[in-house]
């Protein structure tokens, strides 16, 4: 491949070293890196140094002079932005500089087709309603994050640089691509420089090691003053793909940071606050984020009866709100019987669930493909629902047999 031995050429002479990889089209995965020979667990098979990494300290200084410094607590500006107003505003001599880099970095079509942040205005206001509570909630927050950091741009650093006003739509759209291009590559990272700062603003962009795509379990990613390291966690065969794991996410988070959703992970949760707040009042509510209990609820393939979070704010539903208190500060259940009540709102929920599922999956059928990730989705929701009912049920009917 042209590109990726290019990018592998440009990558020797920064002192980068790869080890028995290489990178391959991967269906519906973009390039991936696979094994090319044989590999035992603990070889190095990625080495990084730390002056080939794109951080803070190489952002453009008339970017970075522009706006305020990052500082801790997500105070100032943050590094995300810094570093996708240093690729959407980069001089003609650092684009010459990482030129094998954008060669393999994924197109803005296959952005944009990829990540719901991208999602054409006219479908977005649609998609964005049917997207489960989870991702919708998360989306929201990205989005919002988003215009912050495009609004610092537009209106501080276009005119430090003494850019002409009214180019507002071509930047943003270029802004938003390489926002998200530094969202789904960029890896953590932090130095005495950087120590204080949130871990949000703790990232960098390392090209090679962001070939890798993600999995359960992956190979281990370090670092230290002088490089990154990706060493083996197992032996791999010739061919297979090399992972990393981004993180213990649920696919509702993948689709929105990552924009896939994958057939299996098992650090996979359903989130099911809409139905669960539906069934508390007002003053329910007040008492649930008064004990610190307010949101949060899963289910997943541990948990079909709800997690734990789920089962204390479902137990206001069955007991007294005084006993409630009592045996949330006691950190009690309340013994079989009461966890029995609970059993019984939880398969009244997660039916309500079920109806939401159906719903969203027979609008989202109407959509075409744009809506083809979020409709996978809800099907793997009503699954776990589904599953999580069966087994419910049976405890549910076995008890009134009694
Ligand atoms: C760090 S990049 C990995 C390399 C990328 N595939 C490429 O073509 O450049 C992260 C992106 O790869 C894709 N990706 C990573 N892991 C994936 C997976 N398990 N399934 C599908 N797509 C994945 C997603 O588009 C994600 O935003």
């Amino acid at each position: 491949m042209q590109a990726y031995d290019e990018l592998i050429h440009w990558a020797t002479d920064q002192g980068i070293e790869v080890h028995g990889i290489e990178a391959k089209m991967m269906p519906g995965r973009g390039l991936g890196m696979v094994a090319s020979k044989d590999i035992e667990a603990n070889e190095r098979l990625i080495y990084v140094p730390t002056s080939s990494l794109r951080s803070l300290t190489t952002v453009r200084s008339k970017i970075r002079h522009a706006l305020p410094p990052p500082a801790p607590n997500n105070k100032g500006t943050p590094v995300h932005a810094l570093l996708a107003a240093d690729l959407t505003l980069e001089t003609p001599f650092a684009a010459i500089k990482y030129s094998a880099w954008h060669a393999i970095v994924p197109t803005r079509d296959e952005i944009f087709s990829s990540l719901p942040l991208a999602w054409p205005p006219s479908d977005y206001d649609k998609l964005h309603s049917l997207l489960p509570f989870q991702a919708r909630t998360h989306l929201s927050k990205q989005k919002a994050k988003f215009e912050k950091d495009w609004e610092l741009i537009r209106d501080v650093v276009f005119p430090a640089l003494e850019m002409p006003p009214n180019r507002g739509t071509t930047y943003k759209q270029r802004f938003l691509y390489n926002w998200l291009l530094v969202n789904t590559r960029t890896f953590y990272h932090e130095t005495p420089k950087t120590e204080r700062l949130s871990k949000d603003d703790k990232m960098i962009l390392q090209p090679v090691a962001d070939l890798l795509n993600h999995a359960d379990e992956g190979c281990e990613v370090s670092f230290d003053l002088a490089c990154f390291t990706i060493t083996a966690d197992r032996d791999y065969k010739q061919g297979e793909e090399i992972c990393i794991c981004y993180g213990r996410h649920s696919n509702d988070f993948l689709m929105v940071e990552y924009g896939f959703c994958p057939e299996e992970n098992k650090w996979d949760e359903v989130c099911i606050d809409e139905v669960v707040l539906e069934e508390m009042t007002n003053e329910q509510k007040q008492k649930l984020e008064e004990k610190g209990f307010l949101g949060g609820y899963m289910i997943d393939e541990r948990t079909p009866g709800g997690c734990y979070r789920t089962r204390v704010a479902l137990m206001l539903k069955c007991v007294s709100s005084a006993e409630w208190e009592r045996l949330v500060d006691e950190g009690e259940d309340g013994g079989e019987e009461v966890k029995r009540l609970v059993d019984r709102v939880v398969v009244k929920v997660l039916k309500k669930y079920l109806k939401k599922c159906k719903g969203a999956i027979g609008e989202l059928k109407q959509l075409g493909s744009s809506a083809e990730m979020v409709l996978k989705r809800w099907r793997q929701i009503q699954k776990a629902v589904e599953d999580s009912l069966g087994e419910l049920e049976l405890v549910v009917v076995d008890d009134r047999s009694d």
